[in-house]
């Protein structure tokens, strides 16, 4: 179960000053439950699940795995949740067997219940062909696999997924989809961000929707879609955001009114 409450997180960077990526989101995650993240460029999405799976902290509000905090207890959450990025980094100079095994051992799995776990998952995202490859001479998609595979050795509960179809061509895009659907069938509740919208209409149960660090609507998409009229996600999805920006835009004039 994931539980987000008033989370916000601001950036400071030289050229733009302060910057709210994340602006006081309240979600829940139920367990077995796929939610999936939409947004924009810049929305804030890989921002929340970075703080989901530790790597950042929040600024303020509270995020919790399984009814721990995510910032008290990094440790305990981390052996609850499986993060994959695309942008992910793997270590060149490992083989594939080598690199799972590894983050195997940092989650106290070892001997025997470790190489059978690897077993396990070797052959169930097919890569026994490449168990021995190092990742320096893989393609793109036989990484993919790798992170996947990195990413649920431990069989975690709560999956966190940041763009996990980004930069694959469509095959290997449909065959992690189907990984992704077999785990949901399995019962582990998962939080994916994604801007394929086929994706999140397969897998998702309810979305949420984000832009400029808020959550503008969240919902099973059935439901939003019969609320907002809307023939598609990506109907819904555009005409949320032009009604923010059509929101926005007379306060902007009023300040900019205000000024002459
Ligand atoms: N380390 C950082 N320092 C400064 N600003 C940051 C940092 N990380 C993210 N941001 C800013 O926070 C905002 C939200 O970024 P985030 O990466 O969370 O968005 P996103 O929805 O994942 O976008 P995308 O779809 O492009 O990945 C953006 O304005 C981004 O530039």
């Amino acid at each position: 179960m994931i539980v987000v409450e008033h989370l916000s997180k601001q950036f400071f960077d030289l050229r733009r000053g302060h910057v709210t990526a994340v602006n006081d989101i309240s979600f829940r995650c139920a367990q077995g439950e796929v939610v999936g993240l939409l947004g924009p460029n810049g929305a804030g999405k890989t921002t929340t699940l970075r703080i989901l799976s530790t790597i950042l902290k929040p600024s303020s509000g509270v995020a919790r795995i399984d009814g721990i905090q995510v910032d008290q207890a990094p440790e305990e959450v981390r052996r609850r949740i499986g993060y994959m990025s695309a942008s992910t980094q793997l270590y060149d100079r490992m083989t594939a067997w080598e690199l799972v095994s590894f983050f195997g051992s940092l989650y106290d799995l070892e001997g025997e219940r470790l190489t059978q776990r690897m077993e396990a998952v070797f052959d169930w995202l097919g890569m026994n062909d490449f168990r021995d490859v190092p990742v320096a001479k893989m393609s793109t998609g036989m990484k993919q696999k790798v992170s996947i595979a990195r990413a649920v050795v431990h069989d975690p509960p709560v999956l966190i997924l940041d763009e996990p179809t980004s930069n694959l061509d469509i095959l290997v895009a449909r065959a992690l989809v189907e990984r992704i659907e077999e785990l949901a069938n399995q019962g582990k509740t998962i939080l994916l961000s994604s801007h394929t919208m086929a994706m999140i209409e397969r897998l998702c149960h309810r979305v949420i929707i984000l832009y400029k660090g808020m959550i503008l609507e969240s919902g099973p998409l059935k439901e939003l879609k019969a609320r907002y009229k809307a023939a598609s996600l990506d109907d819904l999805f555009f005409d949320l955001i032009d009604q923010c920006d059509a929101c926005a835009a007379p306060s902007a004039m009023t300040a900019a009114d205000a000024l002459t």
